[in-house]
């Protein structure tokens, strides 16, 4: 096991334009399965509900925002406090950094959007990470830990066809700049066994 590795070792380009890679291998397999062990057990998941056309429901998973104390984020018309940084989601972020710096992109994030999928039913709906408060053309980043799902993406415009991204175990998605103007994901329900945890990194820049 090879502790010192910093960043992937092996990058799939995904789109050209808007510039969207994936890299594989973040950690290696024994770290990675540790991370998604701690995040799992450690953390504070919660299940808020969303207003939709007047009626509450329980969000179809679980998540929590993390991050600076003064990266607030407003999130479908609320606005949520992050929790402080866990040192395994830290860990993650800092590899994220790295791994990016090492491809050429300076990057810093502030927050991090954390979410749980327990199996297959449970999901997120279509949207873009396009909200003011991330700025023009944000870039994510987006690590993956557990079970292999794929991500849809679909043209705002209609241009080309909707297709699949599958986030293997211990993966980075870069989303950059151009991909939430031009795209929009969701993560749809699949018959598909297994528990994921995804982290989508962003910078906020505060009112
Ligand atoms: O779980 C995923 O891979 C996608 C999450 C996502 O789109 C988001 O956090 O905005
Ligand atoms: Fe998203």
């Amino acid at each position: 096991m090879n502790d010192e590795r910093i960043g992937p070792p092996c990058w799939q380009t995904l789109l050209d334009s808007p510039p969207m890679w994936l890299g594989l291998g973040l950690f290696g397999l024994e770290r990675a399965n540790e991370l998604q062990r701690q995040l799992d057990q450690q953390l504070h998941w919660q299940r808020p509900t969303l207003t939709l056309y007047g009626r509450q429901h329980l969000i179809p998973r679980r998540q929590i925002w993390m991050g600076d104390p003064d990266a607030a984020y407003r999130y479908s018309g609320e606005s949520f406090t992050p929790a402080p940084w866990h040192p395994a989601v830290e860990e993650i972020k800092v590899a994220v950094e790295r791994s990016l710096e090492a491809s050429g992109q300076r990057v810093s994030f502030n927050s991090v959007l954390l979410n749980r999928y327990a199996d297959g039913e449970d999901r997120m709906g279509w949207h873009s990470d396009d909200e003011a408060e991330l700025g023009e053309d944000p870039l994510i980043a987006a690590v993956s830990l557990g079970a292999e799902r794929p991500l849809r993406f679909r043209w705002q415009d209609r241009r080309g066809a909707a297709f699949n991204v599958w986030l293997p175990h211990d993966s980075l998605l870069v989303m950059g700049p151009g991909t939430q103007r031009q795209l929009q994901h969701a993560l749809l329900p699949r018959k598909l066994p297994g528990m994921r945890i995804s982290l989508t990194f962003r910078r906020v820049y505060p009112r």
